[in-house]
């Protein structure tokens, strides 16, 4: 097999000039292909919520509402057409391929056919086993998610270019009461076309189509055990087009100011920051055991609400949630003591990368952001933090708060300077794309490093709408890391009725033992209700 890239010609008949004019084929963006790369190249491997739901739901409610939300977010049911499918794996990492550059990104195009069954896991043979037993930890601990739960569901794979079935599912956890309907649900997706943004959305619109739904059992179009969600033939002129790629309505471009400031940091993040002490980051995450240990966090809306009011007394209104939640585990983390090796000359510093949403950097009309309520539309800022700052004693809320006002003013400044996209800008740029394989640039980048400081995604607080019939009850994020360079992960996410669920992740071999992590993520906590003067 020649592994000359196809031309258009030889993707038919998974696409055809129809789709294209329908805009329900196109070729991928920068950011898509970066995020095809990280899955196809094995360094990631997936991030999920789960969420409860106040009442429970069935088959047949699922179908009608995710149908309204396919025809109206085509981004929810679109898959890539790789080349030379189905031998694509071999094929993106054969030296041949990965010897070259290859600018021009593959097709994504959406699935001729969707059924309930390529959405609910528990329905699919290759998950049965996990599903399983996933479902019996939650029905062990009463029904309720936990830490366990948690690191299962981090080790499950989805694939990106399956034309049967989309880029997430969802597990429907066992209720106490029927076998047919269900309340709590994971929805686990790879990185591919989805974020934590996206997640949250997918949330809020389901219960909010499921809140309207009336008598849907009439039009349900049944197939055995299955239902129909979507057929292409008889639904094309109902699905919206795809959006064109995020990167061409946002410049990714950094400014020259910016590309200085980013070569100095990589620098000090290749030679003087914290790295653990555990192994590399592996060649690829293939693991079927998890990758970290896990320990949820939970603080109430009432200590959010305080924790807020004290952030802002003890310095301005503008100041948010993150730079004091980071503050809060840099302290932590020196002042555990079990963690940094302070006897360690030559590290200075902490590198803490914090996802951002790039939806903020759109055009400020409803209907173009709508466009982007699916999607990896991520930026994110990657500082290296000096360890010195971190040692502050308890009683220390002047310093404390100090250090929280920096981190807030240089979040502030990245929104404004363009180191929020950075360092996907200079990734994205002519002179690396037209040079270089973007495979092999990407994964050299992940791979045979130690693991340095934190991943921090703070999806952030939403306003769940209580009166709605149907509406979320609890929330929680999480990723692993996979193969990125961090050892620790902090996941947020928010709303009144739960509070705030922070989700905790360590990498196994690069923390010293589950005990140790669940102790530091202890003394975080403890270290957050000091600062914030619960
Ligand atoms: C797999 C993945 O997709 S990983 C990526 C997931 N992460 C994302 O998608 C990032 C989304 N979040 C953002 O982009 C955020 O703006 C961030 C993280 C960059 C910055 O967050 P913040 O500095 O806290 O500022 P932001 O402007 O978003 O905050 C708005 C308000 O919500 C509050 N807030 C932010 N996070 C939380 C939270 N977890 N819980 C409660 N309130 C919160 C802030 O304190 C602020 O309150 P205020 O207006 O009373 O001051």
């Amino acid at each position: 097999m020649s592994l000359e890239a196809l031309s258009f010609d030889e993707y038919k008949p998974y696409i055809t000039e129809e789709l294209i004019e329908r805009g329900h084929a196109r070729r991928m963006g920068h950011l898509q292909d970066y995020f095809a790369i990280i899955q196809r190249q094995k360094l990631y491997n997936n991030f999920n919520i789960y969420c409860e739901l106040n009442e429970k739901v069935n088959k047949v409610q699922l179908s009608h509402a995710f149908r309204e939300m396919f025809l109206q977010y085509p981004a929810l049911i679109e898959y890539i057409v790789p080349k030379f499918y189905p031998k694509h794996e071999a094929y993106y990492r054969s030296e041949e391929y990965l010897s070259k550059p290859c600018p021009i990104h593959d097709y994504i195009r959406v699935l001729n056919e969707v059924n309930i069954n390529d959405i609910i896991m528990n329905e699919q043979d290759e998950y049965k086993s996990i599903t399983t037993k996933i479902s019996d930890i939650f029905v062990k601990n009463d029904y309720k998610f936990s830490n366990e739960i948690s690191e299962m569901v981090s080790t499950i794979k989805i694939a990106i270019c399956d034309p049967k079935k989309p880029n997430w599912r969802i597990i429907c956890l066992p209720s106490k009461t029927s076998s047919t309907e269900w309340k709590d649900f994971i929805l686990v997706s790879n990185h591919f076309d989805s974020d934590g943004t996206s997640a949250v959305n997918f949330f809020e619109d389901l219960t909010n189509i499921l809140s309207k739904q009336a008598n849907v059992e009439n039009d349900t179009i049944v197939i055995g055990n299955d239902i129909n969600i979507i057929n292409y033939s008889k639904d094309y002129k109902l699905i919206s087009k795809l959006p064109i790629p995020i990167t061409e309505r946002i410049s990714y471009t950094p400014t020259l100011s910016s590309i200085p400031k980013f070569i100095v940091g990589n620098i000090c993040k290749t030679k003087l920051q914290y790295t653990s002490d555990g192994g590399d980051t592996p060649a690829e995450f293939v693991s079927e055991d998890p990758l970290t240990y896990d320990y949820l966090i939970n603080f109430s809306s009432e200590e959010v609400a305080k924790m807020k009011k004290t952030i802002k007394n003890c310095l301005y209104n503008s100041v948010t949630l993150t730079p004091f939640i980071q503050a809060c585990f840099f302290v932590a983390m020196y002042k555990y003591n079990k963690i940094l090796n302070l006897n360690n000359w030559w590290q200075w510093g902490v590198d803490c990368a914090l996802a951002t949403n790039a939806r903020r950097l759109l055009p400020d009309d409803p209907e173009t952001r709508d466009l982007y309520r699916y999607g990896s539309n991520v930026g994110g800022t990657h500082y290296f933090n000096l360890i010195s700052q971190f040692n502050i004693n308890e009683f220390e809320y002047d310093k404390f708060f100090k250090l929280v006002d920096y981190y807030h003013k240089n979040y502030q400044n990245s929104y404004r300077n363009g180191d929020e996209l950075v360092g996907f800008g200079v990734l994205f740029s002519d002179l690396i794309i037209n040079n270089t394989n973007m495979d092999k640039t990407i994964k050299d980048d992940y791979t045979n490093h130690k693991r340095g400081g934190l991943l921090f995604s703070n999806v952030g607080y939403r306003n769940e709408d209580l009166t709605k019939k149907v509406h979320v009850n609890n929330i929680i994020f999480s990723q692993s890391p996979g193969c990125m360079k961090f050892t620790f992960g902090l996941n947020l996410i928010s709303t009144d009725k739960c509070g705030m669920n922070i989700l905790m992740n360590g990498v196994r071999g690069s923390v010293k033992s589950r005990e140790n992590f669940e102790d530091f993520c202890r003394f975080f906590r403890k270290t957050v209700e000091n600062f914030a003067k619960l």
